[in-house]
């Protein structure tokens, strides 16, 4: 390829403060070094943990930087000694490692990989922690190890996932974030049983995500919590059953689930982000064995409470990160569920926009109408 090796100047989406305006820049991005792939990037939807680090409300959030982790593209180039992938290789770039290699990758017991975490979260590269982004010789940091605002990024190998080519990337992208870590959260995290009853509090992309997981996993009753009713007639089509408006009540939620439920939900998953939130999500759940996932990321500073009589009768209290996927061993085999329509996808997709537009798409998410929207990178 005519780019291999070189520095590639490709349009890029540049968040030089928190809260300010996304500005489109020329971007230089460096050939990958050992270990490292260059992707380009075709197509990348907007999650909401997005905005939460562009807010600045993210202890990890550096700038300037390129957001962007939920995307779909084809290898450019690889660096030496990098062998499960190679130029032309369809991909979706994974913010939650695999190295195969590691303490946490060896134990069975978690998605979570050690290989690269400490650079990612420090918006460089392992090789030299060092950026492969710059606009003008100034560096520019990456962001979650994925930076897909990019209409070319660079990413550790450990940390691509090499995808069916006849998957529609403008479709697969999103099962890069969203849609995964709310079936994991049910399939792999609570591990829900059939017949459970189950409460999604948030029916945005992840809330709906964990309905659908529900519904396939044979949960009898599916509650969805949004302070939108709005968000109720999509939510049928996800699987939810029953809506609760914690606005339409003067108890608070967790005393009107409770009531509800003969005592109590199985299983409650918060997609939120809200730590009062979470506290309701747990308090929700059934004497004895009740189980509550967190998988909203909260502000730097927020912290969970409840009383540990909670706890000490018997319910128990988790969280999730990419609904505890391995990514790289997973995610095809999501692409696959996805190509003989056994998960959705499309219905996911509200808005399709380009690049240029991310303002208005980052507008759009705090409407309820929008679940995800997908910016075609190149158009
Ligand atoms: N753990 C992970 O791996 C992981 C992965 C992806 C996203 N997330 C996080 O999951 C959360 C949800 O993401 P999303 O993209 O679905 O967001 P979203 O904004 O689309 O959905 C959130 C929903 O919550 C509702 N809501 C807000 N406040 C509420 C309240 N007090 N009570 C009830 N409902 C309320 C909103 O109306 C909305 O429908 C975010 O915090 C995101 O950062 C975590
Ligand atoms: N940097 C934040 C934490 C953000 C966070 O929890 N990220 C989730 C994925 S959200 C995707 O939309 C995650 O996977 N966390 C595990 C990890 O980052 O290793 C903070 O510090 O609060
Ligand atoms: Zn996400
Ligand atoms: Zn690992």
């Amino acid at each position: 390829m005519a780019t291999r090796g070189q520095v590639i100047t490709c349009k890029a989406a540049v968040a030089w403060e928190p809260n300010k305006p996304l500005v489109i820049e020329d971007v230089q991005v460096a050939p990958p070094q050992a270990g490292e792939v260059r992707i380009q990037i075709l197509y990348s939807a907007l999650c909401h943990t997005d905005a939460y680090t562009w807010s600045g409300k993210d202890p990890e959030g550096l700038f300037p930087c390129i957001l962007g982790h939920e995307a779909a593209g084809i290898v450019e180039s690889v660096g030496e000694g990098v062998t499960e992938v190679q130029p032309g290789d369809h991909v979706i770039p994974c913010y939650q490692a695999e190295c195969r290699e590691c303490k946490f990758c060896k134990s069975g017991k978690t998605n979570l990989c050690g290989k690269v975490r400490s650079a990612t979260g420090a918006g460089v590269m392992m090789a030299d922690r060092k950026s492969r982004f710059s606009v003008n010789g100034k560096s520019i940091y990456h962001f979650m190890g994925t930076s897909t605002f990019s209409q070319y990024t660079v990413v550790h190998d450990v940390s691509v996932a090499k995808i069916d080519p006849k998957a529609p990337l403008d479709k697969v992208c999103l099962l890069g974030c969203g849609v995964p870590t709310g079936l994991g959260a049910v399939w792999n995290t609570a591990k829900v049983e059939s017949g459970s009853i189950v409460a999604v509090f948030g029916l945005g992309t992840v809330g709906l995500a964990v309905a659908e997981g529900a519904k396939a996993a044979g949960a009898s009753r599916i509650i969805g919590i949004d302070i939108d009713s709005k968000k109720f007639d999509r939510a049928k089509d996800f699987g939810v059953t029953e809506f609760v408006n914690p606005k339409d009540h003067d108890k608070p939620i967790q005393q009107v689930l409770v009531d509800q439920t003969d005592g109590g939900v199985d299983y409650s998953f918060e997609c939120i982000g809200n730590v009062s939130v979470m506290r309701a999500a747990l308090e929700c759940c059934h004497k004895g064995w009740g189980t509550s996932v967190i998988v909203g990321v909260a502000a730097s500073g927020q912290e969970v409470c409840t009383r540990p009589f909670q706890l000490v009768t018997g319910r128990v209290w988790k969280g999730t990160a990419f609904g505890g996927f391995k990514s790289r061993s997973q995610v095809p085999w999501l692409v696959e569920k996805y190509m003989k329509k056994e998960i959705k996808v499309d219905e996911y997709i509200t808005h399709n926009l380009t690049l240029a537009e991310i303002n208005k798409a980052f507008d759009l998410m705090h409407e309820g109408g929008c679940l995800r929207c997908v910016l075609n990178m190149h158009a």
